[in-house]
């Protein structure tokens, strides 16, 4: 008896966007791995070369300065979703990226075109490599990086909720007001939105998913249902 040949689904390009500490990262990289999917942090890219302008002396406030260098550093990401990595010239830049100093100073390293130009191309171009398929979290990904993405989702959370979820996180290790927690989430969204160049905006065709009182489960849960349903009609 002759079976029918089963064919791999086809691969399935998500854009997760959204403001900071709407769940972007936990939601994508749990997505990727229950999908078999690659995972990209394209916000972890532009910290990597905001790391960069810090340690080279570079005014993060000078545009002009900052267009000149932007082509200088080697950024190289992995896209295991289950571990995620990110060099700069080959050195480890996980953990310095995720500093207060390379926080307060990225949102004006992201504004600069040079800087969006080079990651953008960067990002498409893993993008594209992607066997299976890939998650490619970040703030313009659906409007800008990847337009033609099969599924686009853009979180939400209220300021509120997100300030709570930074706070959890940055216990121990660094200084946990919560209303100062908010105050620079909503000055780094602000920066990120009030951008020229590909700001922060939910795509014509995304889907919202506003995650205020909803567990990290239940959004991955409902985004890995709207890939399925992708899948199903492809
Ligand atoms: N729905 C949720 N409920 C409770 N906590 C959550 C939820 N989603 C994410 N978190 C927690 O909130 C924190 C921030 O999440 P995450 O880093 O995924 O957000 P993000 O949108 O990627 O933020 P950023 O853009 O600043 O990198 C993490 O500690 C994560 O575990
Ligand atoms: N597509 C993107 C992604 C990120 N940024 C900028 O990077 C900052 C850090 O992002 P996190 O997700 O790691 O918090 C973010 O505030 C933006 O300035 C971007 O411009 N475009």
């Amino acid at each position: 008896m002759e079976t029918a040949a089963r064919t791999a689904p086809a691969a399935v390009i998500v854009g997760i966007d959204g403001p900071s500490g709407t769940g972007k990262s936990s939601t994508s990289k749990a997505v990727a791995a229950k999908l078999g999917l690659r995972y990209l942090d394209t916000g972890a890219q532009y910290r990597a070369i905001t790391w960069w302008m810090l340690n080279n002396g570079i005014d993060v406030n000078d545009a002009e300065a900052v267009a000149d260098a932007a082509g200088k550093p080697e950024i190289v990401s992995g896209t295991d979703p289950s571990a995620p990595t990110i060099t700069v010239d080959g050195a480890d830049a996980a953990a310095p990226i995720r500093t207060q100093a390379v926080t307060a100073a990225v949102s004006a390293v992201s504004a600069v075109p040079e800087v969006r130009t080079r990651l953008t191309e960067l990002q498409r171009a893993i993008a594209a490599e992607a066997p299976h398929g890939i998650v490619v979290e970040g703030r313009d990904v659906g409007t800008t990086v990847l337009p033609d993405a099969d599924l686009k989702i853009f979180l939400t959370a209220s300021a509120e909720a997100r300030a709570a979820r930074r706070s959890g996180e940055l216990k121990g290790k660094e200084a946990t007001d919560l209303a100062a927690t908010q105050a620079a989430l909503i000055k780094r969204d602000a920066a990120d939105s009030g951008r020229k160049t590909s700001p922060l905006a939910k795509a014509a065709d995304a889907v919202e998913v506003d995650t205020t009182e909803l567990t990290l489960d239940q959004v991955i849960e409902c985004v890995v249902t709207l890939v399925e349903e992708k899948r199903a009609v492809a």
